[in-house]
């Protein structure tokens, strides 16, 4: 079991940083969207990537449904992340005109008709994060999802975080791991 107090610490931090994000104006959020995906489009990293797992974002996160068709035309494989039993995540390929499905946490996932790409294909994950620090620590939505299955991952792996949120100190336990780049407004 994780340490109470650290679990405590990182509920604590998910209030504040939710109070945060959601007292950002659409337009503010909107303007803070673009700039995290120019940066993030203009990475080496997104450059050399031909199999790319983004998230699709929703309330507060940073709108990233709007690169799956910038990715597309760049010629990249787009994946989303579709949530399994028991805490398990898995990665399907999308198309622009995939049917996807909501979720009962609100994001949108892929169905069954697209097709499942094993991790150790995927070359860049961008991972989703309430808030990060400047290590690369992140705080999630608690769930445990991208815990589990970047434990082992070889590939590289990128966060976005608006400046409104970006931390000195993400509380960890032995189990977070860092995502190695770290985009931000700021
Ligand atoms: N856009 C997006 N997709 C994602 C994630 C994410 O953080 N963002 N995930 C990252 O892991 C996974 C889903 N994990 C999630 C876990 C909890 C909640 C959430 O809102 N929980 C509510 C309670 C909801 C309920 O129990 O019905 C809460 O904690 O208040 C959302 C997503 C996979 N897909
Ligand atoms: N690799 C793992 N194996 C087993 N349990 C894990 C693993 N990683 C995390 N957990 C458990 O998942 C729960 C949630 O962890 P944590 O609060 O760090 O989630 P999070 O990073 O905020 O969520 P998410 O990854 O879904 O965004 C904790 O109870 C933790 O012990």
């Amino acid at each position: 079991m994780p340490s109470t107090s650290i679990t405590e610490e990182k509920a604590a931090l998910r209030r504040v940083v939710r109070a945060r994000l959601s007292a950002m104006s659409p337009e503010e959020r909107e303007e803070s969207d673009g700039i995290l995906f120019r940066r993030f489009l203009a990475l080496p990293e997104v450059a050399a990537a031909d199999r790319v797992l983004l998230f699709y974002g929703m309330g507060a996160e940073p709108d990233t449904a709007r690169l799956i068709p910038v990715l597309l035309d760049m010629g990249k494989q787009v994946l989303l992340p579709r949530c399994l039993p028991g805490h398990g995540l898995e990665a399907r390929r999308v198309a622009e005109k995939s049917v996807l499905i909501r979720h009962r946490y609100g994001m949108l996932e892929p169905g069954e008709d697209c097709p499942v790409v094993p991790r150790e294909a995927i070359d860049l994950i961008l991972v989703p994060g309430l808030c990060f620090d400047r290590l690369g620590y992140r705080l999630g939505q608690g769930g445990g999802y991208y815990d589990r299955y970047l434990a082992g991952y070889r590939g590289t792996t990128v966060g976005l975080c608006r400046r409104e949120v970006l931390q000195e100190h993400v509380p960890r336990e032995a189990h977070d791991s860092r995502v190695d780049l770290l985009v931000t407004d700021g």
